[in-house]
C-alpha cells in the first residue's frame, strides 16, 4: 500500500537477517550464462563481481566464489594502450569498471594480476584542467568519477599520481546551499553524488571544507515514515539509499542522526525469503547491487552478524586495514 511518497510494511514482511538464503542467491547468480539477467548485465559485469564479492565477504562466504576464474576475466579485462580496465572482455575501459577490478583485487590481495602502472596511466589521463575526471574517452564529466579516481588511486597507495588540490577544488565547486552535491556545479543536490562528494573529501582528508551540519540535516530529512531513506524529496524511499545516506552519515559522524531501529525494519523487509537477496523496496525483484547496499547498511547500523564495512570504500574494514588506509572521519 502506498502513503503519499512512501511504502506501508504489510505484515508478512522478513523480520530477521536470511543470511543463508543471501550466500546462496549470490553464489548461484552467474552460474547459469544464459539467464536472461545475467546477459543483461554484461555491460556492469565488473561492477556486479564487486558487489557480490563484498556482500560475500561480509557474510564470510568468499570461499563460495570462483576466485581464480574471476582474477582471471579481470586481468583479460585490462586495455593494453589506455591501461583501462572494462566490464566485461571487448568492451571499451570506464573509470567505474577499473574501480571495481581494483576493489575486487585489493580484496583478495592480488592486484599483481594487473599491470598497476597501467591504472595510474588511465586514471591520470582522465583528470581535466579544472581537476574534474572524466569517466572513459567520450568526455563525460561527474563527481562520481572523482570519487572513482581517488578510490582506485588510494587502493594502490598512488595518490600522488593527480593533482589532489584541484581535484578537491572541483567536488567543492559542486556543493550547493543545502549542504550537499550534485554531479556537476550547479547540480541537484542527490544523496549517491552526496556520498560520492563526502567520500572523496575522507580520502583527501579535506572534510573540513564541509558545511557538516546543514549537510547532515538534509540526510536525514530522506527518512520516511516507512523507515526507509529517498535519494531527494518527495521519492520513494529504496534500500540502496539507505547506504548513501548512512555512509554519509557515518563519515560526519552522525549515524545516530536517523531512526535506526526503523531505518532497520526497513532494511530486512526488503529481503525476499524465497529468492534471497535485497531488493530495491518490500516486494521488488531482488539483485546483487540492492543485495551488497542491504548487508552493508546492515552492518552500519551495527548488525554483528555481518562483518564491519569500511563506509568510505564500501569493502570489509579488515581490507582497508591490511591496506594501512586511514580515510578521514569527522569526530
Ligand atoms: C535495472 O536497471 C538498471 C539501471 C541502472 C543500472 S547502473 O549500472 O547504472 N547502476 C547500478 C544498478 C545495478 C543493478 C543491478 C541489477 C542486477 C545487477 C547485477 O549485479 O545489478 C540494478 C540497479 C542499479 N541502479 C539503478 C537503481 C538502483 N536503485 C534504483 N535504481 C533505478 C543504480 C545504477 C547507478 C549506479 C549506482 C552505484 C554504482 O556503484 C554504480 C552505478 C543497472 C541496471
Ligand atoms: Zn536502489
Amino acid at each position: 500500500a502506498f502513503t503519499k511518497n512512501d511504502v506501508k510494511l504489510s505484515g508478512d514482511v522478513p523480520k530477521t537477517l536470511l543470511l543463508q538464503k543471501h550466500s546462496d542467491y549470490l553464489a548461484s547468480y552467474g552460474l547459469n550464462k544464459d539467464d536472461f539477467e545475467y546477459c543483461m548485465t554484461e555491460h556492469l559485469r565488473m561492477s556486479g563481481i564487486y558487489w557480490t564479492l563484498t556482500a560475500m565477504e561480509l557474510m564470510d562466504q568468499s570461499s563460495r566464489m570462483p576466485k581464480e576464474e574471476i582474477i582471471e576475466f579481470i586481468t583479460s579485462c585490462q586495455d593494453n594502450e589506455s591501461g583501462g580496465i572494462s566490464a566485461s572482455i571487448g568492451h571499451d575501459p570506464h573509470i567505474l569498471y577499473t574501480l571495481s577490478a581494483v576493489q575486487v583485487l585489493a580484496m583478495y590481495d592480488r592486484l599483481d594480476a594487473i599491470d598497476v602502472e597501467g591504472v595510474v596511466r588511465f586514471v591520470t589521463s582522465m583528470q581535466q584542467e579544472d581537476g574534474s575526471f572524466y569517466g572513459d574517452k567520450w568526455g563525460e564529466v561527474d563527481t562520481r568519477f572523482s570519487f572513482c579516481a581517488v578510490m582506485t588511486l588510494s587502493l594502490i597507495q598512488r595518490l600522488d599520481a593527480i593533482n589532489v588540490t584541484k581535484a578537491v577544488d572541483f567536488v567543492l565547486s559542486c556543493m550547493n546551499f543545502d549542504g550537499g552535491f550534485g554531479s556537476r556545479p550547479g547540480s541537484e543536490s542527490h544523496a549517491g553524488l552526496i556520498y560520492c562528494c563526502v567520500g572523496t573529501l575522507s580520502i583527501c582528508k579535506r572534510m573540513d571544507a564541509l558545511h557538516a551540519d546543514e549537510l547532515a540535516w538534509w540526510l536525514c530529512e530522506r527518512q520516511l515514515p516507512s523507515g526507509g531513506l529517498n535519494g531527494r524529496p518527495e521519492k520513494l524511499p529504496d534500500l540502496c539509499y539507505s547506504w548513501w545516506v548512512m555512509s554519509s552519515l557515518s563519515m560526519l559522524n552522525r549515524i545516530h542522526w536517523v531512526d535506526k531501529n526503523n531505518l532497520e525494519q526497513f532494511i530486512l523487509a526488503s529481503q525476499d525469503a524465497e529468492t534471497g537477496g535485497f531488493s530495491d523496496r518490500p516486494g521488488n525483484i531482488t539483485d546483487p547491487f540492492h543485495t551488497l547496499f542491504g548487508l552493508a547498511g546492515l552492518s552500519l547500523l551495527g548488525n554483528t552478524s555481518i562483518k564491519r564495512v569500511n563506509p568510505t570504500y564500501c569493502m570489509p574494514q579488515e581490507t582497508i586495514d591490511r591496506l594501512k588506509l586511514e580515510p578521514q572521519i569527522l569526530h
